[in-house]
């Protein structure tokens, strides 16, 4: 079993900014994950979660400041070699290839066929639906099943760390359950650090370790995630 006590920090975000053309987004923004620990960003629509997770992995260029993976820099690093470096991404937007099998979706994770195996026994310990359906189009699943392929996908070459956009949306209780067990076994089993950007404050609460609120593009409040956390984090997500 995986112990976050006294390991250091798996990523680091130090002064970061980003942003679109002339809009700042993500503004001076400094974080610390440690190893092996799963955390939550929370926030309301358009306050930078996704691309605060797009800066981390090189998609949009981080303007000042440094991002470290371990003790390494990876600012301007590109998203392939941040892969190479164990870093896995569950994006929110649908990335799914919808006419291929669930299998070829899978192979797109791996470098070979002999990679594929090994990669497929780890996620079919996560999801065993999957085993049976290695051949069905990717596009026939239903939403709950594409988004646990979605993250068997990220998960298909172990990552160190993963970054996992609102896995959660529009699923049902059922299957987050699902999902939240994947996650901590994951972590506990490998040690894998979890970056989770959620607006299923529930969710969020019960599968991390800390918490934060992003506001317009800073972190407006942070916690150890614990069931009296709620009410202070529905604060900051009331309308
Ligand atoms: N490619 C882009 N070009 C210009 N502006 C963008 C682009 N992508 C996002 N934005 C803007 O950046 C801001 C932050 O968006 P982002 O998707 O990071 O927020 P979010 O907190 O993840 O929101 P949500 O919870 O709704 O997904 C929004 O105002 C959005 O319109």
């Amino acid at each position: 079993m995986f112990d976050t006590a006294d390991t250091g920090a798996k990523l680091t975000l130090d002064g970061v900014s980003s942003g679109y053309g002339p809009i700042a987004i993500i503004r001076d923004l400094s974080l610390s994950i440690r190893r092996g620990e799963i955390f939550a960003l929370m926030g309301k629509n358009g306050m930078g979660k996704t691309t605060l997770l797009k800066t981390i992995l090189g998609l949009v260029p981080a303007r000042a400041g440094d991002i470290r993976l371990d003790d390494q820099s990876i600012t301007g690093a590109s998203p392939k070699a941040l892969i190479r470096s164990g870093v896995g991404y569950a994006p929110q937007e649908q990335p799914l290839f919808t006419d291929l099998s669930i299998r070829d979706n899978l192979r797109l994770a791996v470098r070979s066929d002999r990679d594929l195996d090994t990669a497929l026994d780890h996620v079919f310990t996560h999801f065993p639906f999957l085993r049976d359906r290695l051949a069905q189009k990717a596009g026939t699943l239903s939403g709950g099943e594409q988004k646990m392929l979605i993250l068997s996908r990220a998960l298909m070459l172990k990552p160190d760390l993963i970054l996992i956009d609102e896995i959660s949306e529009g699923l049902q209780p059922t299957v987050i359950a699902q999902i939240a067990r994947a996650l901590h076994a994951e972590r506990d089993q490998s040690g894998t650090t979890i970056l989770l950007v959620e607006q299923n404050l529930n969710f969020a609460l019960e599968v991390a370790d800390r918490w934060a609120v992003l506001k317009l593009g800073e972190i407006d409040d942070s916690g150890e995630a614990k069931p009296e956390s709620r009410e202070r984090v529905l604060e900051h997500l009331k309308i």
